[in-house]
């Protein structure tokens, strides 16, 4: 990690842990939000007008942060207007790292090596993770934001006016609704299966993985239409997705939440299918980076062994 824009030596791949062992995610930093006019959004501050070709977004397609940003970009046609930079599948030992591996991009803006040189251009004495994804302003050389949870939702808005869209993936009508079960979904499952994952205590993994499968089952039970909130998506079933799709080939094994597999859910295997067959979709998972990317996590799987991968995924990706 980056302490006053310098990259730590001793920095750790594994996240912090509370006095229980529980795995603890860092909080985003940079707050912007992109609005039609520039004017502020809900966090941050204004001056972040939609314009096409301005911004441009940063992912790593292991992951499912920065897949759900890429899904609503993809959802919402702006392909055109926001390219996209792709970082290698695994985490070199100053953290994110440009090109190399296939699908993988070279830094266009600043011919960078690490991510980290993207947060010190943002903010030279820059202290923290230099997580992804990253949304970045071209136009006036800042970071915009890099919350995917804000980068979806301010996507499904800002560009409206220049770039109608068939999705509305947060009705305001729905809003209370949409936050409320997003926040369970969170907690217990998006980020539930890390704290599996990275328990440093048996009893930090007993309450996670308890959270992880009650979540699925409460999910499995509620899914009586095609996605969470009847006949149309919205962000939470995207939000939903990116856990699912990694979730038999890396989060059952590796992260240890080995209870059931989605495969043994049907109605959780239909959504995950429907979403991933919806146009666009599909480009925006790469089973090759999630797997070898999740797999190189020293600390859970020394030797690098990479699994071949469960025959229900490896179906619906052979579909394209
Ligand atoms: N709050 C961030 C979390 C992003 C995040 O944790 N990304 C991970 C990859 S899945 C990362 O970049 N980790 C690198 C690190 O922790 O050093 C978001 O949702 O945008």
């Amino acid at each position: 990690m980056l302490v006053d824009g310098k990259w730590m030596e001793n920095w750790q791949p594994v996240q912090k842990a509370d006095e229980k062992g529980r795995f603890v995610r860092q909080v985003s930093s940079f707050r912007n939000w992109i609005t039609p006019d520039g004017s502020a959004g809900p966090t941050g501050e204004g001056g972040f007008k939609a314009e096409p070709g301005r911004y441009r977004l940063y992912v790593a397609l292991i992951c499912p942060w920065a897949s759900r940003a890429l899904i609503a970009r993809k959802l919402k046609g702006l392909d055109d207007m926001i390219p996209v930079t792709v970082v290698n599948p695994t985490l070199s030992d100053q953290g994110w790292s440009f090109g190399e591996y296939p699908g993988s991009d070279e830094d266009p803006l600043f011919g960078a090596r690490y991510m980290h040189e993207i947060y010190t251009r943002a903010d030279p004495h820059f202290t923290g993770r230099a997580t992804v994804p990253v949304l970045w302003d071209e136009k006036q050389g800042v970071m915009v934001s890099n919350e995917s949870a804000d980068i979806l939702r301010m996507f499904d808005t800002a560009f409206e006016h220049i770039a109608p869209s068939d999705h509305r993936l947060y009705p305001e009508a729905q809003g209370a609704e949409i936050n409320a079960l997003n926040a369970v979904i969170y907690d217990k499952l998006n980020n539930g299966v890390y704290k599996c994952g990275f328990a440093s205590s048996q009893e930090a993994y007993d309450e996670a993985v308890e959270g992880v499968f009650s979540t699925l089952e409460m999910l499995e039970d509620r899914l009586i239409g095609d996605y969470l909130f009847g006949d149309h998506l919205t962000e939470t079933d995207v939000r939903l997705f990116v856990t699912l799709i990694r979730f038999d080939v890396a989060y059952h094994g590796l992260f240890k939440a080995n209870r059931r597999q989605i495969a043994s859910y049907p109605r959780l295997s239909a959504l995950m299918a429907r979403i991933y067959r919806l146009p666009g979709i599909a480009e925006t998972v790469n089973m090759d980076h999630i797997t070898r990317g999740y797999h190189s996590i020293k600390a859970l799987n020394p030797s690098g062994i990479r699994p071949t991968g469960p025959a229900n995924i490896r179906a619906l990706i052979s579909e394209t």
